[in-house]
């Protein structure tokens, strides 16, 4: 059984799937406390692998996105191959610190300041600009590298940091801009 805090369906708001609907898978508990977290996680029901899968697949998009708290610290093998099963294409959201199964289609990292990196394999990196040297960032192997203002209120701070370093991207929260899940 794994402790889900809510399953919700909407567009990926952030970072390369940006505008692609799916479902969200959200896990309880994290090992991390950011001081800038912005998302309530802890309560949380205790769901099979069958009871997830099946509630996924009440949607008809592929995308699933894993998060949290930090889903990392949850799931295994089988629980990917449960939505493999339901032909969902998985993708998890993670602060990097714990190893991943290998079945996942898409890893999104998004590193914290001074907690270890943990992954062999990541597809973008997305992190949290508050001002902080992100250059070393760069040395993560990754298709993509993106900058996301902190809850949408440094936004030109963060296009001025790109437009000096234009190996970065941005990603903007598009579902608080547009004020859905
Ligand atoms: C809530 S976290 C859950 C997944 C995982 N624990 C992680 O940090 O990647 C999902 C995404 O939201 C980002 N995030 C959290 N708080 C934020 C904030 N206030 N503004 C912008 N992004 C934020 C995280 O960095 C991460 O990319
Ligand atoms: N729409 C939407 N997109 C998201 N992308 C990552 C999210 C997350 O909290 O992990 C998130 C979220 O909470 N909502
Ligand atoms: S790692 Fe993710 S879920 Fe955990 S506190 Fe940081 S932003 Fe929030
Ligand atoms: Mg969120």
């Amino acid at each position: 059984m794994r402790r889900i805090n809510e399953i919700f369906y909407s567009l990926q708001g952030e970072g390369y799937h940006t505008g692609i609907p799916a479902v969200f898978v959200r896990f309880s508990g994290c090992n991390l406390r950011c001081p800038f977290c912005d998302t309530q996680h802890e309560e949380g029901t205790l769901m099979s692998d069958e009871d997830i899968a099946m509630e996924v697949a009440k949607y008809s998009t592929q995308v699933v996105i894993l998060t949290g708290g930090e889903p990392g610290l949850w799931i295994d093998e089988k629980l990917v191959d449960a939505l493999h099963h339901e032909r969902k294409y998985v993708c998890i959201e993670t602060n990097g610190t714990c190893r991943l199964p290998e079945n996942i289609d898409w890893v999104t990292c998004s590193p914290k300041e001074g907690a270890k990196i943990n992954l062999d394999r990541i597809d973008e990196v997305k992190v949290v600009y508050v001002g902080q040297d992100v250059s070393a960032y760069l040395d993560l192997s990754a298709s993509h590298y993106f900058l996301q203002p902190c809850s949408c209120a440094n936004t030109e701070e963060v296009i001025a940091y790109i437009l000096q370093h234009p190996e970065w991207r941005l990603s903007l929260q598009t579902h608080k801009l547009l004020q859905i899940p």
